[in-house]
């Protein structure tokens, strides 16, 4: 096996480590990784090195044991062989142990050290686990990467997981090395450039969808309450007043009721903000200044509230499409049948109810179709095909789209509710709004 500790230990630390073709690692085949450590992510990036042509090298306190666990072509060792085989070192073991490695330390002055770990909570320790490494060997070269891929994620390969890995080190020669290395494994590197962003990399796998949180809370109020609401209005009113039992309404006409009202509140939420913001810039007068962290928050979790409003509409639709299908509407329509028979009536044909309906109908598939578009539009890798002329066509568009969308989804649920006070709030509401708007585009 021919490995990298046939050359000769870099003395600069701005040297290239691996067979240099122009600033690349071009011959997998020839380079020694070393891997300190044999638990779960040692095990999972060994297989992946492996399968890209690499030789390994595993440092372990206990070798023999540690060699059951690793395909037999790699180099299982104590720390100090597999240090002194190799010029870049993923240290797979857990923060609390680097500094049982103190006694490399003369052996690892001048080589990458690429520290994977993660934490278990947001900003644990005051300073990141990479800094920790490079405060306890200043003499290496520390690089943070590879720590927002799971040990899972390595094995299965490229096709299955998410692909970038975000790498920071204050050596470049050391941060571009591994870049290269990771462009090798088919991941997607992304420069986060000097060490000090390592905190920032080590807190995005605990970010648990931080943007979603919000919009998602938002979206269960709003459930709850429009829930509750037509829950009481529509089956406990009745049944106080009248005895009248509605209870066969909860699974499927109240949640039907629910659906749309939130979907519209959501999407005009998604407007709103805009329009708060273009109200903001205009009362100082300027756009530079900041908006306040609720603003600022809000605005950008704008995707998210406009894609779940997009699920309650087409859960909405769904519910809709069942509606015929049951058993009470059957009984409904077949005892207005025999009353229309009791009271001689032929034709109960009602002009303006047909007419509601049709456009009702009519408006909820409309707005679906064009809350698809934007749900599409929002996908990043249809975003992504687009040029920047067409980027910002769509950017503007979009509002337009936003606002005749918000308009017809907001008549569509209004039939499922028949407010007139709302509506007259909403109206006035809308007014106020469009006001604004014109004295933006003014602006
Ligand atoms: N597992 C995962 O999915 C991911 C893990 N990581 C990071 O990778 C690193 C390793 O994680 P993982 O493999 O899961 O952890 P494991 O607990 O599976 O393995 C850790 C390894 O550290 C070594 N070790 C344990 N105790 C000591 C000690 N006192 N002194 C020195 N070495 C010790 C052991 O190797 P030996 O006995 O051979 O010395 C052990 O196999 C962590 O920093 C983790 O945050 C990052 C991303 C994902
Ligand atoms: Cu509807």
């Amino acid at each position: 096996m021919e490995s990298i500790s046939m050359m000769r230990s870099p003395k600069n630390p701005n040297e290239t480590f691996l067979p240099n073709v122009a600033n690349g690692i071009k011959d997998a085949s020839k380079v020694t990784i070393g891997i300190i450590g044999s638990g779960d992510f040692a095990k999972s990036l060994t297989i992946r090195l492996i399968r890209c042509g690499y030789h390994v090298v595993i440092g372990s306190r206990n070798p023999k044991l540690a060699a059951e666990l690793f395909p037999h072509v790699v180099d299982v060792t104590h720390h100090e062989d597999a240090v002194a085989k190799t010029n870049i070192i993923f240290v797979a073991i857990h923060r609390e142990h680097y500094a049982s490695l103190w006694d490399l330390k003369h052996l690892l002055a001048g080589k990458i050290l690429v520290d994977v770990s993660n934490n278990t909570r947001v900003d644990q320790y005051p300073d990141s686990n990479a800094e920790y490494l490079a405060s306890l060997f200043p003499d290496s070269l520390v690089v943070k990467g590879f720590n927002v891929v799971s040990a899972w994620a390595l094995q299965l390969g490229p096709k299955d997981a998410s692909r970038q890995v975000y790498i920071c080190s204050n050596n470049v020669q050391a941060r571009h090395q591994v870049i290269e290395l990771a462009r090798q494994l088919s991941f997607i590197p992304i420069d986060f450039g000097a060490l000090s962003s390592s905190r920032e990399i080590e807190n995005l796998p605990l970010r648990l969808f931080t943007l979603w949180k919000g919009p998602v809370v938002i979206a269960i109020s709003l459930a709850t309450f429009f829930f509750i609401y037509s829950f009481v209005r529509d089956v406990i009113h009745p049944y106080m007043r009248n005895q009248q039992s509605d209870f066969y309404k909860i699974p499927i006409e109240i949640v039907n009721k629910t659906l749309p009202v939130v979907a519209i509140t959501l999407l005009s939420l998604v407007y709103l903000s805009g329009l708060i913001a273009a109200a903001y810039q205009l009362y100082y007068g300027t756009k530079y200044r900041r908006f306040p962290p609720w603003l600022d928050n809000w605005l950008q979790c704008r995707k998210q509230l406009g894609l779940l409003s997009f699920f309650f509409a087409t859960v909405h639709v769904a519910y809709s499409l069942c509606l015929p299908m049951r058993r009470s509407e059957r009984y409904l329509f077949l005892n207005m049948a025999y009353q229309q028979v009791h009271t001689n009536v032929e034709n109960s044909w009602n002009e303006e109810e047909v007419w509601r309906i049709e456009m009702y109908i009519s408006f909820g598939i409309m707005s679906l179709g064009l809350l698809s578009l934007l749900a599409v539009t929002s996908i990043p890798s249809v975003n992504s095909t687009l040029n920047w002329r067409e980027f910002s066509f769509i950017q503007i568009q979009k509002n337009q789209v936003f606002e005749t969308n918000t308009e017809v989804l907001y008549w569509h649920s209004l039939q499922q509710w028949g407010f007139t006070e709302l509506e007259k709030a909403a109206s006035l509401a809308r007014t106020s709004g469009k006001v604004i708007d014109s004295i933006c585009k003014l602006g």
